[in-house]
């Protein structure tokens, strides 16, 4: 799917370069709506591929949808509230009822057609097949894999992405080290799958940013038995969430420039990183681990190449810190950087 991402972000950067040449050699740009597309984009390329135009669509629609249902009003919090036919409660239920009845719309036409293409879809169609399920709970299997793939998939790798730039943006040695690895490992050719693995110094700073700024912050479990937790019993059933923050920043984990910004760490890998490297985790960890971390990491580092191969960036004086937890760990006020062509 590599191509994909390359074809992609290759359409965002020469947006970009359009914008810096029309406002006379800087931009002050917006970046999180744009990367927010483009990651909606590549997405709902690898998961409908020749529908995605129809994939957007749904894609739009359930970020309406997880708009609405991540209101974290005093009112929303009492569960009677949801069920009454409020007018937030009528828009959840229609835009839940559009959104199955689209994916299905897609999947009797990808039935009819018989063509098996590679991507997420075919996959979960042919899970939904090969599993033991009746005509119902195939629906309800392939409506709740395409609304997880967009939930563990979209914004999380776009505000990887933006809070990746935000770090390169204030640390511009960081960023001519990195733009000196891309000419050294792609010279003048496009990134692609073979050489994504050699950049080490791309891959340092992507697991710094994610170090600082992990986009899902908190990992949870549910106590399946009754458990000690230090000094702490947990009884069966409920769960435990884990504040990845505490972890990677911990100046006793992490020695004591653990608010800083320093690439170098993991010049070693993870496990040379800081004194127990099992606490970086913002993929998440064990039999759960994140199922897209290929993607992703695929995804970042393409989209990052091609941007910091093209572009410098700063802070625009426009630019309000403010990252806030929604589903994920997203900048509250948009991701104004200043972009030059280089
Ligand atoms: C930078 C981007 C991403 C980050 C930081 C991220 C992070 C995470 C985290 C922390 C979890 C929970 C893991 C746990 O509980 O141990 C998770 C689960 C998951 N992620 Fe991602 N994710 C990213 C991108 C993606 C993408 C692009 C996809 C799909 C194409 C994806 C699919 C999933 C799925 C399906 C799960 C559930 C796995 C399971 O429960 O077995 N993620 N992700």
């Amino acid at each position: 799917m590599t191509s994909t991402m390359v074809e992609s972000s290759t359409i965002l950067v020469n947006s970009w370069i359009h914008r810096i040449q029309s406002e006379g050699g800087v931009a002050d740009i917006e970046i999180y709506e744009d990367i927010r597309r483009l990651s909606g984009e590549i997405i709902s390329r690898a998961c409908f591929g020749s529908n995605y135009s129809k994939g957007e669509e749904i894609f739009s629609k359930l970020r309406a949808l997880q708009a609405l249902v991540s209101d974290k009003s005093l009112l929303s919090a009492i569960p009677v509230m949801r069920c009454l036919p409020t007018k937030r409660n009528r828009k959840i239920q229609s835009l839940g009822k559009e959104i199955r009845e689209m994916l299905l719309k897609i999947v009797n036409d990808r039935l009819t057609d018989h063509t098996a293409e590679a991507d997420l879809l075919q996959m979960i169609l042919e899970g939904a097949k090969n599993g033991d399920l009746d005509n119902n709970e195939i629906d309800n299997f392939i409506v709740d894999n395409c609304k997880n793939i967009y939930l563990a998939g979209y914004e999380t790798s776009s505000t990887s992405a933006v809070w990746t730039l935000m770090l390169l943006a204030l640390n511009p040695e960081w960023q001519t080290r990195v733009r000196a690895e891309i000419s050294e490992v792609c010279g003048k050719q496009l990134p692609n799958a073979a050489i994504l693995p050699k950049m080490k110094t791309l891959t340092m700073v992507i697991n710094e940013s994610m170090r600082l700024y992990p986009t899902a912050p908190i990992i949870t479990r549910e106590a399946l038995q009754e458990m000690k937790f230090g000094g702490l019993t947990i009884p069966k059933g409920v769960t435990i969430w884990t504040f990845l923050p505490m972890l990677h920043q911990d100046p006793e984990i992490w020695g004591p420039d653990a608010n800083k910004f320093n690439p170098e760490r993991f010049a070693n890998g993870v496990t040379a990183a800081c004194k127990l490297p099992q606490v970086f985790m913002p993929f998440g960890f064990g039999p759960r681990l994140c199922l897209g971390m290929p993607f992703a990491l695929a995804e970042l580092k393409i989209l990052l190449t091609l941007l910091i191969s093209n572009f410098s960036f700063s802070i625009s004086p426009t630019y309000q810190h403010s990252p806030v937890f929604t589903l994920v760990l997203e900048p509250e006020q948009g991701m104004n950087l200043l972009v030059k062509r280089v």
